[in-house]
This record gives structure tokens, C-alpha cells and sequence, in this order.
């Protein structure tokens, strides 16, 4: 195991935030975490990269504490290359040429390494912010909503290098609301609904246990709008 949450709380002013949040990441597992607008997914992921605190409840590191991560929205420098970004940051994390050159293809980004962030889309500004985290040593992975901007291309080449990290025995968490693409990929999954865990565990037991073919449907109908 390599985190252990139990009964975190963080509430906000406005009395929104995630309460009561137990689950665990097992190592060398894909886990989802999954749920709809304002479900509490950016919230516990800021308290697992420690840029926010919980007020209640616990959360255990028993291994890795490095974490590579993705937020959900960088502004990067847009008067800078990609080449010059990964560069800097690529030196913080004391990274070879060769990681850095290999990060870039990874995310089809090494051709136009030298333009400017300025002349790029949105799909290729969100592969740099996944190329910066795929850069370390990190053995967890945390990723904010990664498949926001990417077209179907991308999103299968997404897939293909998470699946290419737990082949290295790394574990990544990803955070999304696309529970179709959750269903196709994780191991594990934590769904979250109003602040709260609706349900967690292994994808197929949950979905065996609910006699359930779609990880949509289930979630559609735990939080009451089933068929
Ligand atoms: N800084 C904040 N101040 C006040 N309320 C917040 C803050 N951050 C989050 N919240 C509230 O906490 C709840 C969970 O929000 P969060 O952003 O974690 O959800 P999410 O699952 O990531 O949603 P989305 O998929 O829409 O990004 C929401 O009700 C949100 O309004």
C-alpha cells in the first residue's frame, strides 16, 4: 500500500469541500478517481500533493512520498519553448537529456520543441503539462483530469503510457469525470459524489458485486438518477 486516507475532511468556508473520504492506493494499480462536477476530486488531490491541508482524519504515507503530477491547468510561459521548459524543469528534478528528449516524444511535442508555447493549442499546452510530469522519479503518479483538451488520438496515447508506467511497477491515480474511460483503463476505482466516497474498490469486483456491465450506469443510479 502506499497511501491510507481515512475520514479526511476538508470543508471550505462556503461549508463545500470532501468529508469522510477512506480508501487506500495499492502500489503497481491504475486507480480512476472518478465523479461529476464539483464531486470533490481536485480537492482531495490538492491534499494529496500537500498544497492544501485536511482539518480532520488522517493520511498515512507507508511508502513513496515523491509524486510526479499533473495539475489540471498550467499557464505555462508562453514567450518560452517546450524544449526550454523541460529543460528548467527537467534540471530541478536532475532528469539526463535523453529523459527529457524522451518525455517530449512521448507526448508528440520533440518536433516543435523549439516554438513557442504562445504558438500552441490547448491539446499541446496539456501534453507539455503531462510531458513535465512524466519527467522524475516519482514511483506515484497523480493526474488532474489529463484527458481535458486531448482529442481521441491523444486520449489512446494517454492510456498507452499509463499503462507503460504500471508496466514499470509505478502506480497512478487520475482524476476524471469520463467514467467510460475510467471503466477502460483502471485497476481500481474511487468514485466520489457531493464531497463524498460513493463507492470504491476494484473496478471488476464493484462491478460483478452490482451485477453491472457499465461503471456509468452504476453511478448514474447510486446517485439517483438511474434507470
Ligand atoms: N477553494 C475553494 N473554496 C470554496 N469551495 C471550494 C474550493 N474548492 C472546491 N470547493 C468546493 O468543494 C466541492 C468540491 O470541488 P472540487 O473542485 O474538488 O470538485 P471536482 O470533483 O474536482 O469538480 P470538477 O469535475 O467540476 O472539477 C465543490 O462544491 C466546490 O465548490
Amino acid at each position: 500500500m502506499i497511501v491510507e486516507c481515512q475520514g479526511v475532511h476538508k470543508i471550505y468556508r462556503n461549508n463545500r469541500g470532501i468529508q469522510d473520504v477512506t480508501f487506500q492506493l495499492e502500489k503497481g494499480r491504475i486507480i480512476a478517481l472518478a465523479g461529476g462536477n464539483g464531486a470533490g476530486k481536485s480537492t482531495l488531490i490538492r491534499l494529496l500533493t500537500r498544497q492544501e491541508k485536511h482539518q480532520q482524519g488522517k493520511i498515512d504515507w507507508h511508502d513513496q512520498k515523491s509524486i510526479r503530477f499533473m495539475p489540471d491547468d498550467v499557464d505555462f510561459p508562453i514567450s518560452l519553448t517546450a524544449e526550454e521548459i523541460i529543460t528548467y524543469l527537467a534540471s530541478l528534478k536532475k532528469c539526463t537529456k535523453k529523459e527529457q528528449i524522451d518525455v517530449l516524444k512521448q507526448v508528440g511535442l520533440y518536433e516543435v520543441r523549439k516554438q513557442k508555447v504562445a504558438s500552441y493549442s490547448k491539446g499541446m499546452r496539456q501534453r507539455l503539462n503531462l510531458a513535465q510530469s512524466l519527467l522524475g522519479e516519482g514511483k506515484l503518479l497523480i493526474l488532474d483530469e489529463p484527458t481535458n483538451g486531448l482529442d481521441p488520438y491523444w486520449i489512446a496515447q494517454l492510456k498507452e503510457i499509463m499503462l507503460k508506467e504500471r508496466s514499470k511497477g509505478n502506480t497512478i491515480l487520475f482524476s476524471t469525470h469520463m467514467l467510460s474511460f475510467a471503466q477502460q483503463l483502471a485497476d481500481d476505482v474511487i468514485v466520489m459524489h457531493d464531497g463524498q466516497v460513493l463507492f470504491e474498490g476494484d473496478m471488476n469486483k464493484i462491478l460483478a458485486d452490482h451485477q453491472c456491465d457499465e461503471l456509468e450506469q452504476l453511478w448514474l443510479a447510486k446517485i439517483g438518477i438511474g434507470f
